[in-house]
């Protein structure tokens, strides 16, 4: 049995981009860029206003002397002469500099008559000018490859002069629940044994989440042949399959014998961790096969800790795991011989460990929304303790 960081390098070691498109700017919200953004133009282009007030040459200009006002500046709209000694020209906030110009007074301390301005004590020091490229230059790279288009990242991009982006292409991705007693949500309460099918529906939002697109969702009985020739269709239509429940060593645990007449080529099965120690990965026909376990708290930290880099990858995406160091608010139970991971919520002192730490629970998911780290065989820790959790 493989850890958890063999897993997750034999991850970045084996998953790779899936391609890339271009598409309209306005459609990249969420998107990861698969090529760097370069800046077509200087930001600003021409030294700009940084307040409403008054453009003038600073080293001819102080408090009470008069000056004339020879005309305005929009932004978008310039003046076009030229400020002399004893000039000003009116000025708003993102207008053009006038040449000649380097200075503005905010009109706060201005007080105008007729075509004439006087400023009063206290304007400055700062000119209130945003020179040529001082928010970036062209030719700079902006936003670099790999980056999800967030609404920070959709400003820089756009301020980047361009209309269309090269975007990796969303992996597809087809869920397969497996299990006899699985039923619809919304019918499992008409037949005797059956349960909601709840595991794909966190799957899914997860997939959604990070970046793929749902293509198809099944749900299949544990018989083999019909599964075999589902997993042929889902094959077929997704980038990443993600298949749930039936990975134990159960005589109808069928999600890899399902995947192999197909050719699975595994990369790993099981995991020393808790929970989700039967979670699996590998290769059938150039699709990656992910097995979660059935547990549903099981699927969501498996997903957590191994969907979320999949796909990271399949999008070109970077990124590790944000691990943070943080103060336990409670005491911890020691730790079994896998390496676990507590379910926890954050109270204002620190983290608080779940009374429930079920891997079939799914109210107490609700609660989860920190995972703690630990090593195996680790001795109960007291209040106070730092951490290793991540994010759930
Ligand atoms: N003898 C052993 N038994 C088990 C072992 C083991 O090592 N030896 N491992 C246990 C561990 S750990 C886990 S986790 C589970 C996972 O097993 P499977 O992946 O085969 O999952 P299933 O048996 O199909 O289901 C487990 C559990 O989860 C429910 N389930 C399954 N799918 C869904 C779904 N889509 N939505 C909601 N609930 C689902 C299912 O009804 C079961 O209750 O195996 C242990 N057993
Ligand atoms: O690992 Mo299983 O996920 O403990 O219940």
């Amino acid at each position: 049995m493989i850890t958890v960081d063999e897993a997750l390098s034999l991850i970045a070691a084996k998953v790779g981009p899936l391609g890339s498109e271009t598409i309209a700017l306005a459609d990249a919200a969420g998107r990861t860029l698969a090529e760097p953004l370069i800046a077509r133009c200087d930001a600003p282009r021409q030294p700009l206003s940084a307040m409403d007030g008054y453009a003038v040459l600073e080293r001819t200009t102080a408090a009470g002397k008069r000056l004339e006002l020879i005309g305005e500046s929009r932004a978008g709209r310039g003046f076009a002469g030229t400020v002399q000694p004893g000039q000003a020209v009116r000025i708003f906030t993102g207008a053009r500099l006038p040449d000649g110009a380097d200075y503005v007074v905010m009109q706060e301390y201005a007080s105008r008559d007729g075509d004439h301005v006087t400023f009063t004590e206290g304007y400055g020091p700062a000119p209130h000018v945003r020179a040529v490229a001082s928010d970036f230059a062209k030719g700079a790279e902006l936003v670099p490859a790999g980056t999800r288009l967030g609404a920070r990242a959709m400003v820089a991009a756009a301020a980047a002069d361009v209309s269309e982006v090269c975007v990796a292409r969303r992996p597809r991705v087809a869920t397969f629940a497996t299990g006899d007693e699985l039923a619809p949500p919304g019918f499992a309460h008409l037949r005797p044994d059956a349960i909601p099918e709840s595991v794909s529906f966190g799957v899914a939002a997860m997939v959604a989440q990070e970046g793929g697109t749902v293509v198809s969702r099944r749900t299949g009985a544990d018989e083999l042949d019909a599964l075999i020739a589902a997993a042929d269709a889902a094959l077929d239509e997704a980038d990443l399959v993600i298949v749930t429940g039936g990975a134990s060593v159960g005589d109808r645990d069928f999600a890899k014998p399902m995947f192999a007449p197909h050719g699975l080529d595994l990369w790993f099965d099981k995991v020393a961790m808790k929970p989700g120690k039967p979670v699996w990965l590998g290769q059938a026909r150039g699709t990656v096969v992910l097995g979660l376990p059935g547990n549903p708290t099981s699927a969501m930290v498996t997903g957590a800790l191994f969907l979320r880099p999949i796909l990271a990858r399949l999008l070109g995406e970077a990124k590790a795991h944000p691990w943070r160091c943080l103060p336990l608010a409670a005491g911890l139970k020691a730790t079994g011989t896998r390496e676990t991971f507590t379910r926890a919520r954050w109270d204002e002192d620190g983290l608080i460990p779940l009374d429930n730490q079920d891997s079939g629970a799914q109210a107490a998911l609700l609660q989860a929304d920190w995972l703690i780290r630990c090593p195996p065989d680790q001795a109960a820790l007291a209040p106070g303790a730092m951490v290793t959790a991540l994010r759930f």
